[in-house]
């Protein structure tokens, strides 16, 4: 999918918010869009969501299945939190059942499974915000597109969301997000973009004096004569580890990915050890991935 000079403006005299959008928005990738208050993100994110068309210009190519988290979420709609995740799974094609369980894990994940059976006026500011998460990643989108969608989550919920931003752009999806923390996602986004003078400029990937996030080094072994799979999450690092290991680096928020993509590998790979690389800081909680690694000094 590609903006092609694409212009949006708010009524038929409105002042132009863009104007001659050019954005290609390749698979498998994490694309951060950054800009002052009001220059038009939103307005971005949401034609790339396909929820508003340009005023001007084309969206060219094949819509891909995609999922939106916007910046407000509607709550007032009558539905319980499980009720209205399985209503949107079956608007994305899902048989019931599925989007049940679907909806079940995801709300598990963000640990709000508590408030399955809650009706979406009640919950809180934060349990909301889960369940607008939830919406957009159980429909697995090939293009994700999120709105300040960390905002109003506790810490272990926006961890949570990075990993399955992370997640996500391994299965070969694109994430296309806006966050007012400049660190969030620091070290994983693959390109960056700020909407300034109504247009896109490139941006540095991590901006100068951020952190790029925690990494991890991660120990691997292959059977002999095996070469590591190509185009690996998080695209890590890598160098000779001891006894014949390779040794890996690479940002923490994709290390769960990595760690499935090289346990499901034909024929899968044996992980030695997985520490925190010194001076980062603290690696969140692996999740979601079937090995505890046995060094001594793992990450927690
Ligand atoms: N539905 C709308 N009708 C009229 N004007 C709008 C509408 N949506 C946005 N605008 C205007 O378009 C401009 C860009 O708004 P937008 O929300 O896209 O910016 P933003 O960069 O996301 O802002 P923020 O950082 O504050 O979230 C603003 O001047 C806003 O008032």
């Amino acid at each position: 999918m590609r903006l092609r000079g694409v212009g949006r403006r708010y009524g038929l005299a409105g002042p132009w918010v863009l104007r001659g959008v050019d954005l290609g928005l390749p698979a498998r990738a994490l694309v951060r869009i950054e800009g002052a208050n009001g220059t038009g993100k939103s307005t971005l994110l949401r034609l790339l969501a396909g929820i508003d068309a340009p005023t001007e210009g084309r969206i060219c190519g094949d819509r891909p299945r995609t999922a939106y988290v916007p910046e407000r979420f509607p709550a007032a709609l009558p539905f319980t939190a499980a009720g209205y995740l399985v209503h949107l799974g079956r608007i994305h094609g899902l048989r019931t059942a599925e989007a049940a369980g679907r909806a079940e894990a995801w709300l598990t994940r963000f640990g709000a499974a508590g408030h399955a059976r809650t009706p979406l006026a009640e919950l809180s500011k934060g349990t909301g915000q889960k369940v607008a998460v939830a919406q957009a990643l159980l429909a697995e989108p090939e293009l994700l597109v999120l709105d300040e969608a960390w905002t109003g989550l506790d810490t272990a919920a926006r961890d949570e969301l990075d990993r399955a931003v992370a997640e996500r752009v391994a299965a070969g999806a694109t994430v296309v997000f806006v966050d007012h923390d400049p660190r969030r996602l620091a070290g994983a986004a693959d390109r960056a973009y700020r909407v300034e003078g109504h247009g896109l400029v490139a941006a540095p990937l991590a901006p100068a004096g951020a952190s790029a996030g925690p990494r991890v080094r991660i120990e691997v072994a292959g059977p002999p004569g095996t070469s590591l799979p190509a185009g690996l999450p998080g695209d890590p690092a890598q160098e000779a580890g001891e006894a014949g290991a390779l040794r890996l680096t690479v940002a923490a928020v994709h290390s769960d990915a990595l760690l499935s993509a090289l346990l499901t590998a034909r024929p899968p790979w044996h992980i030695r050890r997985l520490t925190p690389v010194p001076g980062d800081v603290a690696v969140p909680a692996a999740s979601g991935v079937p090995v505890r690694p046995t060094a001594p000094d793992e990450a927690p």
